[in-house]
């Protein structure tokens, strides 16, 4: 494996890159001290949607942060089911006030067929407008052969749950077969740490169960958005790059058994 740095990036179809590490803003109702220390540490991918009611806060502290818009990547994402997606992407934009966001997903599958291929359109159009610069899905599992079907452009990304008791095999091989890049939603089981073999690893080798979930989730070729409100677990999560998970350590982990996924939009027809 390459050596990992917290700089270290994947290319999207547009050219542009993106970070391999990002913070997550999920159930983060003051998400702006929490982004201004990420960046601080050196993050450089923040993780938001429409849903999530911290666009303003993150687009102000993007912009409060003193460094390059450029180097920033910022992913928010469509309610899966909007009725009108382009007044939801112009929505959005507006409370970010970034010029463009690097990247734009639909959170979910929900509302079936038509209203997925309907917002996948909107969202090839606000890239087609520059207002986008790469989008991708959410939560998607076969209805990724629905924008093949349809003959659209292929997502730059599939956003879901992955830790090492969700690997969601099956879905992991439909994107890397099709070059569909993965982020990893939940990369730290949302601080369910109670895992004997995840505890056993961190003993051993004095890093954080977050940490060690991390590096798992990087050494996986996942593009992991773990989650903090915290500035010092924000720093402590990004520093998992002066060690690497042993062959014996990640395949430890890589056995564990599976758990349902936490939210199930992709049982969605
Ligand atoms: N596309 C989708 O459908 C979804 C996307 N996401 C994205 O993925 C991100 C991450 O997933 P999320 O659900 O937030 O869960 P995570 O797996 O990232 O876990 C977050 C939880 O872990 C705690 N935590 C973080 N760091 C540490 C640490 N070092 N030690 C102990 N506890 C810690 C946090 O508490 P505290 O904040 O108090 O530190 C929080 O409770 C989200 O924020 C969101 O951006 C999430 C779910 C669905
Ligand atoms: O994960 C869940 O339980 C949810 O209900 C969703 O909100 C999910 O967390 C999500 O989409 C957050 O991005």
């Amino acid at each position: 494996m390459a050596s990992l740095t917290l700089q270290s990036t994947a290319k999207l179809p547009s050219g542009h890159t993106i970070p391999l590490l990002g913070l997550g803003v999920y159930r983060n109702n003051d998400a702006y001290p929490a982004v201004i220390a990420a960046l601080k540490h050196g993050y450089r991918h923040i993780d938001t949607a429409e849903m999530y009611r911290n666009e303003a806060a993150v687009g102000k502290a993007v912009r409060d942060s003193g460094i390059n818009r450029e180097e920033i990547f910022v992913t928010t994402k469509i309610m899966g089911g909007t009725a009108a997606p382009t007044a939801s992407i112009k929505a959005s934009l507006e409370r970010l006030d970034l010029g463009y966001v690097d990247l734009y997903l639909i959170h979910s599958p929900h509302g079936g067929k038509e209203t997925r291929l309907k917002i996948w359109r909107a969202l090839l159009e606000a890239k087609a407008q520059g207002k986008a610069r790469d989008v991708g899905v959410s939560n998607f599992v076969r209805h990724l052969e629905e924008i093949r079907e349809a003959g659209l452009e292929t997502p730059a990304i599939n956003q879901i749950e992955l830790h090492p008791f969700c690997k969601q095999e099956p879905i992991v091989e439909y994107c890397n077969k099709h070059s569909i890049l993965i982020s990893a939603f939940c990369p730290l089981v949302r601080a369910d740490f109670s895992d004997p073999v995840l505890q056993e690893i961190s003993k051993k080798i004095n890093k954080s169960p977050a940490q060690v979930l991390v590096r798992w989730s990087l050494q996986k070729g996942w593009i992991p958005l773990p989650k903090s409100s915290h500035p010092e677990r924000i720093a402590s999560n990004a520093d998992v790059y002066d060690f690497q998970l042993s062959a014996e350590d990640f395949g430890a982990l890589d056995n564990r058994p599976q758990k349902p996924i936490s939210w199930n939009p992709i049982d969605e027809p």
